[in-house]
């Protein structure tokens, strides 16, 4: 079925459904060369349409493996081509099946670097999927919905669980969570027990976690549970990946703007401001921590995004609290940033041996 993309500002792309038939979304691109999959079930990506700026989606099909979340969360997908064959010893499926079974509304043979530049040039906006044929009318309606009502509800644990290990016990907050995450998170050797995003701070402290991590999410950080972070802040340890990182930033005092046009992609280069080291980092996110808002706090800029100097990670001056807004975890992306995890993990033995008196 011929279907299309219309944005806020009135542009339209044509393309082909693969599957789904209507959704509407904010329309952001991501620059990835692969990694489909787990772009396709990061929770970050709820209330987006996403367009994948790499001409060929779907090559080395899908498997398992790749899975994020428990399912997609994403209200809609744009690619150029998409390859109906996949080649690749891993593949269990291809993405067309896979984008039919799961009921995402995904439009092909898109000009997807027309709607890149657009974006880039205009900023992110909605934009709604039709088939070609669409009545104005159920176009507007599309247009008069919100994507990014309770996104952090929609996408976080309904329950607690455990992922028990030998080291420090770590409490997790679950804002949409990838499962990498909590992959290298259980290979550096903690005990994990992942919270709904709306536990209260006095039932996270009643575990007597020895230190808290804060995970990436969806929307915008300020409809995220800021203050139960605020209360938090001062008694554990704390670590937060992209969205908690800027939950952190905004429960201690300082601010966060969203980005024109924001950062989705594998290959996103961050300077390490204490050696002046360059990683090359995976991102995904919309919103940045306003570096002027940190000036009066305690705390002390570590990374930089090397593409537009935007604050890619901070450190508390006194408490053991740092963040980043880029994804150690990869998958997809460049595993260049896994030491943070050992390094949350040092900090832990470090706070433990210094509240047991050694
Ligand atoms: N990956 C994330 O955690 C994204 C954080 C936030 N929703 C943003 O877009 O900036």
């Amino acid at each position: 079925m011929n279907g299309k993309l219309i944005l806020e500002d009135g542009s339209v792309f044509q393309g082909m459904l693969a599957s789904g038939t209507k959704t509407v979304g904010e329309v952001v691109f991501n620059t990835g060369m692969t990694g489909y999959q787990e772009v396709l079930t990061d929770p970050s990506y709820c209330g987006q349409i996403v367009t994948m700026t790499y001409p060929l989606i779907g090559n080395y099909g899908v498997a398992d493996l790749f899975e994020q979340a428990r399912q997609s969360f994403v209200r809609g997908f744009v690619i150029s081509e998409l390859c109906g064959k996949p080649s690749s010893w891993q593949a269990e499926d291809s993405l067309v099946s896979y984008l039919k079974a799961k009921n995402i509304p995904c439009l092909h043979g898109v000009d997807t670097r027309a709607i890149t530049r657009r974006i880039r040039s205009h900023g992110t906006m909605k934009g709604v999927i039709v088939p070609a044929d669409a009545q104005a009318s159920e176009v507007a309606e599309l247009f008069a919905q919100s994507p990014f009502a309770e996104v952090v509800k929609e996408v976080t644990t309904k329950e607690i669980y455990r992922i028990p290990g030998k080291g420090p016990h770590i409490a997790v907050l679950d804002f949409g969570i990838k499962r990498n995450i909590l992959n290298s998170m259980a290979k550096a050797g903690f005990d994990l027990t992942v919270l709904p995003a709306y536990t209260p701070a006095e039932e996270i402290l009643a575990l007597s976690p020895d230190g808290i991590f804060l995970s990436n999410g969806p929307g915008d950080p300020k409809d995220a549970p800021v203050e139960t972070v605020r209360q938090l802040i001062g008694k554990k340890p704390i670590f937060g990946i992209c969205l908690g990182h800027q939950l952190l930033a905004l429960a201690l005092g300082g601010d966060t703007y969203k980005l024109k046009f924001g950062h989705r992609g594998s290959n996103h280069p961050v300077k390490d401001l204490a050696t002046d080291r360059v990683y090359i980092t995976s991102q995904n996110h919309g919103y940045a921590i306003d570096e002027t808002s940190l000036a009066t706090l305690d705390v002390t800029v570590t990374h930089r995004a090397v593409n537009d100097g935007t604050v890619e990670g901070m450190r508390h001056n006194r408490l053991p609290v740092f963040s980043v807004q880029y994804h150690p975890e990869a998958a997809p992306g460049p595993d260049d940033s896994t030491y943070l995890f050992e390094e949350f993990m040092r900090l832990l033995n470090k706070e433990m041996n210094k509240a047991r008196g050694n």
